[in-house]
């Protein structure tokens, strides 16, 4: 199991002059994003940058538009307006999805929904195979250790719509998990959880981040979990939203990463 825990030493440092290392790319840029649902406007001119290994722990209250905001970084919505670059590239011009993870807020499944859970989280290889070609056994390995990761093995040939909400929340994560993603989005995932689960899913993040090089943009209402990681001061502020920020400071290596590493480890 995973041995890393969140201390009070753990205080979030400032990127500085390391900003413009190949460690510090920018992979989410936001420049004056607004967004409005007809006459309501949610966010008003949004800039932020998510950079290569940040944590980033996005907190507000109900309502302050943090779903709205990850759903148009993810391309599930269009800014009113502003712009939204994904690792360097306009988001209009973006094609590689599979390096973005998302598990949006809690989804729920009628019970007949007849995907099983195996091929629920092999859904994931979103742009990894084209329409129509086969699985692959690599595909299936993959698909395995994120089942193992989550502890969700022995439910893959159930129906997801049979599991509880918590075990259907493991199932996401395990399908954002598959394509090795460089950035992982994640909307409140540890709702409905139970605690031991959280904790386990909480030091998983942590290891990733720390040792796998993992870029993550998290909302969290658990304000003790983000403030233990991310410190008590947010790094910007826009509107209702507040942004927590650690970065993992790994100088000594920008190599890429393997995730199926990190999963086997842990599963
Ligand atoms: N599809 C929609 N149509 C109209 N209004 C919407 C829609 N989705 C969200 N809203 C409104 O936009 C505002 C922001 O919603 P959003 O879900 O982004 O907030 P949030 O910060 O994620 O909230 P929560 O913490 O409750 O999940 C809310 O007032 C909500 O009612």
């Amino acid at each position: 199991m995973i041995s890393t825990a969140p201390t009070a030493t753990d205080a979030p440092i400032e990127t500085g002059v390391l900003a413009s290392s190949s460690c510090h790319r920018e992979i989410v840029s936001l420049e004056d994003v607004s967004y409005s649902y007809g006459a309501q406007q949610v966010l008003d001119k949004v800039s932020f940058v998510v950079r290569e290994r940040d944590f980033i722990g996005l907190i507000g209250s109900n309502g302050a538009g943090k779903t709205t905001l990850l759903r148009m970084i993810v391309g599930l919505l269009k800014p009113t307006s502003g712009e939204i670059k994904l690792f360097g590239t306009p988001m209009s011009k973006f094609k590689d999805w599979q390096l973005i993870g998302y598990v949006p807020q809690r989804n729920h499944f009628n019970p007949l929904f007849p995907a099983t859970v195996r091929e629920v989280v092999l859904s994931g290889l979103y742009g990894r195979r084209k329409l129509l070609k086969r699985i692959t056994k690599e595909d299936h390995l993959r698909a395995e250790d994120a089942l193992n990761t989550l502890k969700i093995r022995e439910l893959a040939e159930k129906r997801i719509g049979e599991l509880s909400g918590g075990q259907q929340q493991r199932v996401f994560l395990a399908r954002a998990l598959i394509n090795n993603p460089k950035l992982l989005i994640l909307d409140e995932p540890m709702s409905g959880i139970d605690t031991e689960t959280q904790n386990n899913f909480f030091n998983l993040l942590l290891h990733m981040h720390k040792k796998h090089n993992i870029t993550f943009l998290m909302v969290s209402h658990d304000m003790e979990m983000v403030r233990s990681y991310l410190g008590e001061i947010p790094r910007a502020k826009s509107g209702k939203l507040s942004f927590h920020v650690r970065h993992s400071h790994d100088l000594e290596d920008c190599g890429e990463t393997d995730l199926l590493h990190s999963l086997r480890k842990e599963g």
